[in-house]
């Protein structure tokens, strides 16, 4: 089975998307506990149709969703199934999609990630996240994959969680840090490309100074910033601004708990997701 390919370059669809809609990304996590919530087995049936509720909430409401791979991979075959499902149902509603399954590999193995997710697979969104620990150059299959087939790639840099600081700003033998090499590496594929390009970064609204003092010019990277931390893990609107500084344009807030509690009523879900969305372009124009 394929699926079919997206018109046009990501980072262009992404940018009328947020124009639209606000720089908010909702995130598609069904977790125990919020399936409990809302009444709905953990099984596949389950994250199917927790995920399949929320892209018809959502859809013509939002910039993009983000399911996240691991909720429906731990429900085995029949979990990837419903995950497939999702993400063709939010293709035929004209709902962006950011698969986060935060791969990364050596070269061969990174091949097969990539036809999985950047390729024409019905696993593969508009864009999947990808993690740069084997080095930024072990993703070019994929950063050129999902240039073949208009989609995007978000790469990790300096994540939310805290234990993410000891990777990422080490210093390699240059001096510098490496969410810095990162950051100057998504820049390279991104350079000229207009309104952005194609090859994103995930930021943690969550890093305080960072950015400021690992020196990275995030403004320079003219891709799009996926700034997950907002909401159930403390980081509110306003430190978007702090965090992001002049690449404010670039930033696309991804929050997902706290959009999900309000569901399963869609009416209740888009209410939720409007208020994120009002906040963060608030917060980022200001
Ligand atoms: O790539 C991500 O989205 C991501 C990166 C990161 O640095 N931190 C982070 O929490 N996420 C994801 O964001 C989601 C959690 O969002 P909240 O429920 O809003 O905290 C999960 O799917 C995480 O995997």
């Amino acid at each position: 089975m394929t699926a079919g390919r997206p018109a046009g370059r990501f980072g262009a669809r992404l940018a009328e998307a947020v124009t639209a809609h606000g720089p908010l990304c909702a995130g598609i996590d069904p977790h125990a506990p919020l399936l409990a919530a809302w009444g709905l087995t953990d099984d596949a049936a389950g994250v199917e149709r927790f995920g399949r509720t929320v892209v018809a909430a959502l859809a013509g409401h939002v910039a993009c969703v983000k399911p996240q791979a691991a909720f429906f991979e731990r429900h085995g075959s029949r979990g990837v199934a419903a995950l497939e499902r999702v993400l063709a149902d939010a293709r035929e509603a004209g709902l962006l999609t950011i698969v986060d399954a935060k791969r990364g590999d050596i070269g061969s193995t990174m091949d097969g990630y990539a036809e999985a997710f950047a390729g024409d697979s019905p696993l593969a969104g508009d864009a999947v996240t990808v993690s740069p620990y084997l080095g930024f150059g072990s993703l070019r299959p994929v950063l050129d994959l999902a240039a073949a087939t208009g989609r995007g790639v978000f790469v990790l840099a300096l994540t939310s969680n805290p234990e993410g600081a000891g990777v990422q700003h080490a210093t390699g033998p240059d001096g510098r840090a490496v969410a810095r090499v990162v950051a100057e590496s998504a820049a390279a594929e991104n350079a000229g490309a207009e309104p952005f390009g194609d090859v994103g970064l995930v930021v943690g609204a969550t890093v305080g100074s960072a950015v400021r003092d690992l020196g990275i010019d995030l403004d320079a990277v003219n891709g799009p910033l996926l700034a997950p931390g907002v909401g159930a893990q403390g980081a509110t609107a306003e430190d978007l601004r702090q965090v992001f500084g002049d690449a404010r344009r670039l930033v696309l807030a991804a929050s997902s708990r706290e959009v999900l509690r309000a569901g399963p009523e869609p009416v209740a879900l888009r209410d939720a997701a409007r208020r994120s969305a009002d906040a963060v372009r608030a917060a980022l124009s200001a």
